[in-house]
């Protein structure tokens, strides 16, 4: 057995079915919706809500949601600086694969740091990484409280809580931006609306 380090003597091997021939199988083209906001904001709302339009207008859409993978694929990551950018690190790359797949991949989770959801739109041609930032202000966000973590880092019972006492880094320059009108938040059938007139407007649920 080889004793060389992580990535000697390994190669790159060229599959003869290429994404172009499993876009037109599909009839769509791949790419990726990273939803970023903060706790409570609707990420996985509206990652649920675009997924069944999607599907109902013969989409095949999969979403990859920072809590369900956190009992997977990231279990055992914490939320400390390191462990979030290791986190996103790890959803970027299997949110790229199910892109190359095909699919409309919908990453949704917290992703408080700007360098780290930058480094995914780098593993993808940019035209196919679509940042959606949930823009919901935090007295939203903590109102909603559906898990009641707000409360618990409040009493500084949870330490380092997005939006408390840990930052969130808004993006500069994402694609959509979902946000709240005189203190009222779009429903979910219309931020999926927007992501989804995006994606026709762009040609990803085209017949390709
Ligand atoms: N300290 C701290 N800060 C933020 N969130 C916390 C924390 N501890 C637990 N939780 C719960 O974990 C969910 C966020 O997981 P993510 O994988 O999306 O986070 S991150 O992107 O790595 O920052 C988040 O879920 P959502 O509410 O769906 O965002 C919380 O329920
Ligand atoms: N557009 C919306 N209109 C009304 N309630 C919403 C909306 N989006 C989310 N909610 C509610 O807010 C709470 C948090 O939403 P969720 O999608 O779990 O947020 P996140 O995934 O960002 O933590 C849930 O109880 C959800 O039903």
């Amino acid at each position: 057995m080889s004793t060389l380090a992580n990535s000697s003597n390994i190669f790159w091997h060229e599959c003869p079915v290429g994404k172009t021939e499993r876009h037109k199988l599909l009839n769509q083209k791949g790419c990726v919706v990273w939803i970023t906001g903060l706790s409570g904001s609707g990420k996985s709302t509206l990652a649920c809500s675009l997924s069944r339009e999607l599907h109902s207008r013969g989409k095949l859409s999969y979403v990859l949601d920072g809590d369900n993978l956190r009992h997977g694929l990231n279990k055992g990551l914490g939320f400390s600086a390191e462990d979030r950018t290791e986190n996103i690190r790890r959803v970027g790359e299997v949110a790229k694969l199910f892109a190359d797949a095909g699919l409309i991949c919908i990453a949704s989770l917290i992703s408080p740091y700007r360098k780290d959801r930058d480094a995914c739109r780098a593993m993808l041609a940019d035209a196919n990484f679509i940042e959606v930032f949930m823009n919901m202000s935090l007295s939203l966000c903590e109102s909603r409280d559906a898990r009641g973590l707000y409360k618990l880092a409040r009493a500084g019972k949870i330490k380092g809580f997005t939006g408390i006492d840990d930052p969130y880094e808004p993006p500069l320059n994402c694609e959509i931006e979902i946000q709240e009108k005189d203190g009222v938040c779009p429903t979910p059938s219309a931020m999926a609306g927007q992501v989804v007139s995006y994606l026709e407007d762009k040609g990803f649920l085209q017949d390709q």
